[in-house]
Order: C-alpha cells, then sequence, then structure tokens
C-alpha cells in the first residue's frame, strides 16, 4: 500500500497525480478526479471530500444512472471470476462477501437480481459501512420497495460514503 499523503503532499501534485490517485474513488469514473483536479489547493481534506460529493450532487440523472451501473454486484459475477477493482475486492472481504456460504450468495444473488430488475441499476451499499453480510442483506430487502426516485439518492448516497472512505485510505487524516 502506498504511503498517505499529508494536506500538503497532496496540494503539490502535478494534476496528472491527481488524476491517478484519485481515478477510482468514485468505481471506473476516472472524470470526478480530473473535475476535482481543477479546485485544487484544498483547504483541508473535509473540502477535498466535499469536492468529490458536490461533484456526484450536480451530475445530471443519466450520468448518476451510468455511475451507479458501473459498480459490480455485490458477491456476483465480477467477484467470481476476479474481475473487481482493488478497492472494490478489499471492499467485499471487509464484510465476509468473498466467502459467504453457497445459500447466503444465492439469497443475495436473488435480491440482487430482483433490485435491478425493478430499478435498472445494481444495490449499491457501502459495505465497509454495512460491515457485515446480514445488514447487507436486510438493506437490499428494504430499499427493494422504495421508489424509483428514493432508490436513486439512497444509492447516490452510497456511492458518496463509499468515494469517503476510500479517499480516506488515500490520505493522512490525522
Ligand atoms: N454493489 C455495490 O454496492 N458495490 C460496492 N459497494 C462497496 O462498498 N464497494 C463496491 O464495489
Amino acid at each position: 500500500m502506498r504511503p498517505k499523503l499529508s494536506l500538503q503532499q497532496l496540494n503539490e501534485l502535478s494534476s496528472a497525480e491527481f488524476h491517478k490517485t484519485f481515478e477510482n474513488v468514485i468505481e471506473c469514473w476516472p472524470e470526478a478526479a480530473i473535475f476535482c483536479s481543477a479546485l485544487m489547493p484544498f483547504k483541508s481534506f473535509a473540502t477535498l471530500i466535499a469536492a468529490f460529493q458536490n461533484y456526484l450532487d450536480r451530475l445530471p440523472s443519466e450520468t448518476k444512472l451510468k455511475i451507479l451501473r458501473l459498480y459490480p454486484d455485490l458477491a456476483g459475477k465480477m467477484l467470481d471470476t476476479n474481475e473487481l477493482s482493488e478497492d472494490s475486492s478489499i471492499e467485499h472481504a471487509s464484510a465476509g462477501l468473498d466467502n459467504l456460504s453457497a445459500e447466503d450468495k444465492k439469497k443475495l444473488t436473488e435480491l440482487n437480481e430482483s433490485y435491478k430488475t425493478k430499478f435498472g441499476f445494481p444495490f449499491v451499499v457501502c459495505v465497509r459501512e454495512a460491515s457485515k453480510f446480514e445488514v447487507i442483506l436486510r438493506s437490499v430487502s428494504e430499499r427493494i420497495h422504495n421508489n424509483v426516485d428514493q432508490e436513486l439518492e439512497t444509492a447516490l448516497g452510497e456511492v458518496k460514503k463509499i468515494c469517503r472512505l476510500r479517499i480516506l485510505q488515500l490520505v493522512d487524516n490525522l
């Protein structure tokens, strides 16, 4: 793992270094880091996190949908074929999603499929915050009853939480 950046080191990064460092804080969406690099220097890590969150908030709904669709299904095919990003892979492992019993995996997969059929995007939750399979399962079972607008906002809130925790992995938040 690379050493964490101090605020000063962060603000001394070239644009290209900034892009590379933060390219996956929103899954497979490097445009966010490109946009936020124009806001350097940052007064604090909180301002950096807010910059990514404001960027997300201001996107049109179609782009928000596009971003949600970049998140891999939890305990889905990409996990089975080792195609998860490094960040997502670590997040999966944090809640034991890489090590589920066949029965639990089936339950989650069935709920994920029903969720996707209803909303047209995958169920997204901040795994490191939810932290346990049971909490994740309960969350998808409950959220599946939301309407599409509610769920778009809830899912985007989860993208923001994932983004925040990914940023905190990269910076020295003392
Ligand atoms: N589908 C989904 O929630 N995926 C994500 N959640 C998370 O914490 N990491 C992910 O890749």
